[in-house]
């Protein structure tokens, strides 16, 4: 297996008496789609929010392209190229999609905001966010208010400011919660399009779309992941079905 990108060594936090993250060590390998999936309240966000930087662990490593990043904070794992996608936004509605994208070229570059810029610096961060914004599906829709769009097209839009940044590694916390039968089938048909192109850490409770995206699949479960595997050894795994007992939300047997 190639050297991980992201490695995860005994991480361990609890919120009060609930262990909420139980000695959990994972390997996200270079380009794969890694889903972490698990039942209600297993501990999925809060992972995430530990290898983004937004909570600290109470004990264990997070590496990152071989270097222990575990006293970073985000902002610092941010500029090591770790970058966070949905349900924390940062869309300024009264921009355009490109304005917005090109904002986020802009912070990836390590720049600062600036309102004028010499028109040389401006043209490469528009080509920038116009490739990002022509990766979701969004070329057509550059010069529309990000507050004027469709519930979707906000999704795609937080998805082209993610990848403006260039990332090493994306972390997509739930990119389809929200979106109805069409929009989802869009989204899932644009992140199958970042496939190998990208590392991605995928968090979504919707079986179907991951099951059509996840190379690997790792399962929590109270804290504790008790499989991490290819999506068909998973699926057949007894321990993940039991887990999944009495959820009628995501079983996994309904999936086509
Ligand atoms: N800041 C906090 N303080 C106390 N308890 C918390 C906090 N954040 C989360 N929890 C608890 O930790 C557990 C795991 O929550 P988390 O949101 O990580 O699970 P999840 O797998 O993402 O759940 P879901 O699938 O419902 O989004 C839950 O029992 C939750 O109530």
């Amino acid at each position: 297996m190639a050297e991980a990108l992201l490695s995860l060594r005994n991480l361990r936090k609890r919120f009060g008496g609930l262990a909420v993250t139980d000695d959990v060590s994972l390997d996200v390998t270079p380009g794969e789609i890694h889903a972490i999936i698990g039942p209600n309240g297993a501990g999925k966000t809060t992972l995430i929010n530990e290898i983004s930087g937004v909570l600290p662990v109470d004990a264990g490593q997070v590496f990152f392209a071989g270097r222990d990043i575990t006293a970073l904070p985000l902002h610092r794992r941010a500029r090591l190229g770790l970058a966070r996608s949905f349900q924390i936004t940062s869309v300024i509605p009264a921009f355009t999609a490109l304005e917005n994208t090109a904002l986020a070229v802009q912070a990836g570059a390590g720049s600062s905001f600036r309102f004028f810029r010499p028109a040389s610096t401006e043209q490469r961060l528009n080509q920038a966010a116009m490739a990002a914004l022509e990766a979701v599906g969004l070329g057509a829709r550059a010069q529309v208010p990000a507050g004027a769009m469709s519930h979707g097209e906000k999704r795609q839009l937080e998805l082209a400011i993610a990848l403006a940044t260039e990332p090493r590694l994306l972390l997509l916390d739930e990119p389809l919660a929200g979106a109805g039968p069409e929009e989802t089938e869009r989204l899932i048909g644009i992140l199958r399009s970042l496939r190998g192109r990208y590392t991605i850490v995928l968090v979504e409770h919707d079986m179907q779309a991951v099951f059509a995206l996840a190379d690997r699949i790792s399962v929590l479960v109270y804290g504790r992941v008790i499989a991490t595997g290819a999506t068909e050894e998973i699926r057949a795994n007894p321990e993940v079905k039991a887990a999944y007992l009495g959820e009628d939300e995501m079983t996994l047997d309904h999936v086509p």
